[in-house]
């Protein structure tokens, strides 16, 4: 399998499967809102078009990285988010990094957004569609963030060697910036838990995969089957 690993103002053309990764936290949020019961989230362009999108659909759960804001019902916390029931819900769902490296590659005909929690499903979607040339956005400092390169990488590794060690990929994004901001309270909108959760490993059975609805990026769960169901890689 052929992988570049590219930061989102790296993006020229639109990738023909792109791996879009946001350890802390959007990806781990996002997987969150689809274990608590989320039908689909709805990636925003901007906290203008999640709050207009919110206003035309006053059911949906409005959801934006940092502190709690007026007109948004949660924020970009998977400890916080966890206590709260999502059954059948549309999430709208804005923050700094994932969901905007999400929307970089909307035109490519497939597209996952990943973080640890989703990574052998991630893994085993890639292997069970023989992609040979992926493209992986390392959405957080500029393509510099640790914890989403060590998930990439180690999502590239595991796709190729199901029995790679997530150990060494997970020290290095316990060690990152993101890590050392959340744990030490210079991010808001944050529980005390959320690190932790960030670095839980195949905590979700699902893939998440993101598609153009009309004129939204929509992203669903997809479930993967367990490993005895595929052939050995
Ligand atoms: O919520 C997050 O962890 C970050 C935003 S900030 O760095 O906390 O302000 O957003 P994300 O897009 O999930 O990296
Ligand atoms: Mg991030």
């Amino acid at each position: 399998m052929d992988t570049r690993f590219l930061g989102i103002a790296d993006l020229v053309e639109a990738p023909s499967v792109a791996v879009v990764v946001d350890v802390m936290r959007a990806f781990t949020v996002a997987a969150w809102a689809f274990a608590q019961g989320a039908e689909k989230i709805v990636l925003a362009e901007s906290l203008d078009e999640a709050l207009a999108l919110k206003a035309r659909h006053p059911d949906w759960v409005a959801l934006k990285d940092g502190p709690p804001a007026p007109g948004f019902d949660a924020v970009n916390s998977p400890g916080l988010l966890r206590s709260i029931d999502l059954g059948g819900r549309t999430v709208v769902q804005k923050t700094t990094a994932g969901t905007v490296g999400a929307l970089a590659v909307k035109e490519a005909p497939l597209v996952l957004c990943a973080s640890f929690v989703v990574a052998e499903a991630t893994a085993r979607l890639l292997r069970t569609r023989k992609s040979d040339s992926v493209t992986f956005v390392v959405t957080g400092d500029d393509g510099q963030a640790d914890e989403d390169l060590a998930c990439a990488q180690y999502i590239a590794r595991r796709a190729t060697e199901a029995g790679t060690d997530a150990a060494e990929f997970l020290r290095r994004a316990a060690e990152s910036r993101a890590a050392a901001e959340l744990a030490e309270g210079v991010r808001q909108g944050v529980h005390p838990d959320d690190v932790a959760l960030c670095l839980e490993v195949d905590r979700f059975p699902f893939a998440m995969v993101a598609t153009l609805e009309g004129s939204l990026m929509v992203l669903r769960p997809r479930a993967m089957p367990s490993l005895t169901d595929e052939d050995p890689v």
